[in-house]
């Protein structure tokens, strides 16, 4: 497509316009100019808009079939690079067993540049394919195998949030640093992806948990988030014996160590919170920390049952993770779906709970997820001004798990993608305005 062509997307779009709340505009339109959305609207007022730029621009068409939507790009606020090796196994251990026995195991092996290098190229690949127009990472410990994340996500055009993994306690004396170490490479890491100056892409400062890191060099690391205005992304709350560990070490609650490292702030994503008591709860969300939902780990690693539900309701921000390799998918469809058996699974268990629906999963991995990692200014749904990171799904495709043998309207087609649907019925892929993903969409 021609850069400084305007694109309009014709067809039935879906996104949210605001927390828990979807939007069908049938029959409208998405106009695009390079990276940004210019305008959004009904397709019976298309006429008088092509006449008014028809004269300053060339115009390019893309009609969406009956059986396609537009929706906005997936986002993945929790994966781990390293670990996609091990997606689908060591599932017979829990979450601190599992690292020991498989995770570190496999993440010290990203010294060797060449194997960071095939593994992150695949795993940025395999995200997009699935629909992540916008991924949070959990690099590697190491600077340069996590510099290698960095330009496989340039590589490929995914929108992406990078982090050094830092742990300064670990069973392995080749996989850990000092806490010199952590807090210049980190730095070095930071600058180092600052100076590239890619819009795409920004670092993320990253303490493994409270069990790899004390309470000094966890402030050490927010201070250089603050200094720099970063993001920080940590676990939280994840496995009952992890949480009683962090008790015992720290004789405070999770939230609270956290808090004391200075890590609280509107700019903290915070995996997993399964656990949290109602009193950090309530200080994560003083704090206007988010938290990212990862139930396709939670069940893998047996670390039990988000209620999502009670998170939202203390008004936190949240958004879905993967959570590779905890969780063995690295589709947000999958985690959707995954978000919706866990939800049903605690409804048996709660009188007059009300199970997510899968529109409120949408929520989660669309606008959500955007909120969760201060994005939403950019990203997450359909107005004007913000970029066009979208997807184009399509429930007639030929071998796939759906046949589409009754015609469906829109919402039905969003519910069909949700429960039924994979990366083969995501046909076209864009991040700020660029095609990632082809399938079979016709461009006029
Ligand atoms: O799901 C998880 N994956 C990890 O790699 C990890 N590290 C600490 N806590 C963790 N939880
Ligand atoms: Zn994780």
């Amino acid at each position: 497509m021609t850069d400084n062509a305007v694109k309009f997307f014709v067809g039935n779009i879906i996104h949210c316009p605001a927390k828990l709340q979807t939007e069908l505009i049938e029959n409208g339109y998405v106009a695009v100019l390079k990276n940004q959305i210019i305008a959004v609207g009904d397709a019976s007022t298309l006429p008088s808009q092509l006449e008014q730029l028809e004269a300053n621009y060339k115009i390019q068409t893309i009609y969406l079939r009956k059986s396609q939507i537009l929706i906005p790009g997936l986002i993945d606020t929790h994966i781990h690079a390293p670990q996609y090796p091990n997606a689908g196994l060591g599932y017979d251990k829990t979450l601190l067993d599992w690292l020991d026995c498989y995770t570190f195991k496999l993440e010290r092996q990203y010294k060797d540049l060449k194997f960071a290098k095939k593994v992150f190229d695949a795993i940025v690949k395999k995200t997009l394919q699935h629909g992540t127009t916008t991924a949070c990472y959990f690099a590697s410990l190491f600077t340069d195998a996590s510099l290698v994340l960095v330009d496989s996500v340039i590589e490929y055009g995914q929108r992406a949030l990078v982090g050094k993994v830092n742990m300064t306690l670990s069973p392995f004396s080749d996989y850990v640093e000092t806490e010199e170490e952590s807090f210049q490479n980190t730095l070095a890491f930071v600058n180092n992806v600052l100076s590239r100056k890619v819009d795409l892409v920004q670092p993320i400062i990253t303490p493994r948990f409270a069990l790899s890191c004390n309470l000094e060099h966890m402030s050490e690391l927010g201070t250089i988030a603050k200094n720099n205005n970063l993001f920080v992304q940590t676990h939280i709350s994840e496995n009952v014996d992890e949480v009683a560990m962090v008790y015992e070490t720290y004789g405070m609650s999770y939230a609270e160590v956290y808090d004391k490292s200075k890590l609280l702030t509107e700019k903290t994503i915070l995996a997993h919170g399964i656990y949290l008591s109602d009193d950090e709860l309530q200080l994560i969300a003083a704090r206007k920390c988010s938290i990212s939902h990862c139930p396709g780990s939670n069940t893998c690693l047996k670390s039990g049952l988000c209620d999502v539900r009670n998170i939202l309701n203390y008004n936190i921000k949240m958004g879905l993770g993967t959570d590779v390799s905890g969780g063995p998918s690295p589709s947000i469809c999958a985690a959707m779906r995954s978000a919706l058996t866990t939800s049903v699974h605690l409804s048996f268990s709660e009188e007059n709970y009300k199970p997510l629906t899968y529109t409120d999963v949408f929520y989660l991995a669309t606008l959500g997820g955007a909120e969760a990692l201060g994005l939403d200014n950019k990203i997450g749904n359909f107005r004007t001004g913000k970029e066009f990171d979208a997807l184009i799904v399509d429930v007639d495709v030929d071998d796939t798990e759906v046949d589409y043998l009754l015609p469906c309207n829109p919402m039905e087609i969003l519910q069909k993608f949700v429960y039924c649907g994979d990366d083969r019925n995501i046909v076209s892929v864009f991040v700020g305005g660029k095609l990632v993903k082809e399938g079979n969409t016709k461009f006029t």
